[in-house]
């Protein structure tokens, strides 16, 4: 028996000895658990989303558009989930996406997500922005696990490089580069907290410890330049000038394949594969920077059919079911990325949390998927799917 069937016949033993799982297996439902568990400003920052948060509900409403119309009779006995993205063999077409500060959400932050991850085989992507620097996130995953590495391209091209190059050195074998976050859009629940995860020191560990921008703060960070390294870091975090022509200095610089995230456009991401980009991430950053912006999955179809072949197309925002996934792949994703849902698991469980949810959403992908007569991600396509009739 595959070890998704294992888990999903684990959870109904564990109901005859009334052992109940600790956290549900509707996923949609760890939102409303984080809230009881962490701070209204930790809780607002992650779930919150730029403006009226229109974009936010808008990624959500365009899965609900979609539905799936399952075929029978197909010898779905044999299930296979796994792809190669980037390089990167995966159990599943499913990642976690970077999510910076995640000691805001559980004291292990970061590095029990890295552990999570690894027990499944599933790809991490780190984030630049993480709470802990990037080599100890790496060690906590282990020698063997699939990493990625997520870069907030900073002004400074010294500090970028050295960058590039110790997530070299901790194994990272693929980069995203986030363009639609050169600045942190206007977020209200943030903007009335007055709140800012960086000003309180969460997020700028990958900074702080990095030797380019000690020199440039005039040694390492201690209580004595502190605020000037905060102010240091705030000044130089993003760099609104870059254009297509500064995506040279990356392939100069990384060796990997290289994604860029936060494409919506079909134009842009004809952009992306003529500068030799090898694959694109349709994504809104999860509703939290154009307030207003397309609908992710609503720009999916169109960017998918601009890429064709000729590069790895990777979708998020907005996912938070297996269901979702497979929509989503049936769009043209070759895999997803997984934002909050395993932020809220880590919230709830820590490294267990965040497992039960990478769980969840492989086991769910997999009965969707056999169910509706299919053995294998890659055969996903729209026939799969109708438009849902407009109800209220
Ligand atoms: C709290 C939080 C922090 C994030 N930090 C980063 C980050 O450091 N780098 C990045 O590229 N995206 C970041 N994102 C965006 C995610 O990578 C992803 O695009 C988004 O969460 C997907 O939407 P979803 O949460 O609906 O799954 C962050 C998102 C959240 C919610
Ligand atoms: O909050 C975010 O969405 C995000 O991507 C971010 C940006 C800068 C630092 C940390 C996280």
């Amino acid at each position: 028996m595959s070890a998704l069937a294992d888990f999903q016949n684990s959870l109904y033993l564990q109901g005859l000895g009334d052992v109940l799982p600790s956290l549900p297996t509707d996923l949609t439902k760890l939102e409303g658990l984080a809230e009881g568990v962490l701070s209204r400003r930790a809780f607002g920052y992650v779930a919150g989303a730029a403006g009226s948060e229109a974009t936010a509900r808008a990624n959500r409403a365009a899965f609900d558009r979609w539905r799936i119309v399952p075929r029978m009779l197909r010898d779905v006995a044999e299930r296979d989930l796994s792809v190669e993205v980037l390089g990167t063999a995966m159990p599943a077409p499913i990642l976690l996406a970077p999510i910076g500060v995640q000691s805001l959400l559980h004291p292990d932050g970061e590095r029990a997500a890295a552990r999570a991850a690894a027990a499944e085989g599933l790809t991490m992507v780190l984030s630049t922005a993480a709470s802990q620097p990037m080599e100890e996130v790496a060690e906590a995953g282990g020698d063997g696990a699939p990493r990625w590495y997520q870069l907030y391209w900073p002004k400074d091209r010294d500090l970028a490089v050295s960058f590039l190059e110790r997530a070299r050195d901790a194994g990272c074998t693929a980069l995203v580069v986030t363009l639609d976050t050169f600045t942190l859009a206007w977020r209200p629940r943030d903007l009335d907290a007055g709140f800012l995860p960086f000003l309180r020191g969460i997020g700028v560990a990958n900074y702080f410890s990095d030797p380019v921008f000690q020199k440039a703060v005039g040694g390492p960070v201690t209580d004595a330049n502190r605020e000037a390294a905060l102010l240091h870091w705030a000044a130089g975090f993003g760099d609104p000038s870059l254009t297509w022509d500064d995506l040279i200095f990356l392939r100069d610089h990384w060796e990997g394949p290289i994604a860029l995230k936060g494409i919506q456009h079909p134009d842009d991401a004809r952009q992306a594969v003529d500068a030799g980009m090898d694959g694109v991430i349709v994504s809104n950053h999860g509703g939290r920077q154009v307030d207003g912006a397309v609908a992710s999955l609503d720009a999916l179809p169109g960017v998918a059919k601009a890429v064709g072949d000729q590069a790895a197309v990777l979708f998020d925002s907005g996912v938070r079911t297996g269901a979702d996934i497979a929509k989503a792949l049936a769009l043209g994703a070759d895999a997803v990325l997984v934002g909050r849902p395993y932020a809220y698991g880590l919230a709830l469980g820590g490294q267990e949390g965040v497992r039960h949810v990478l769980r969840c959403l492989q086991a769910e992908l997999e009965l969707t998927l056999a169910l509706a007569g299919l053995t294998r991600p890659g055969r996903l396509s729209p026939e799969i799917l109708s438009c849902a009739p407009t109800s209220r």
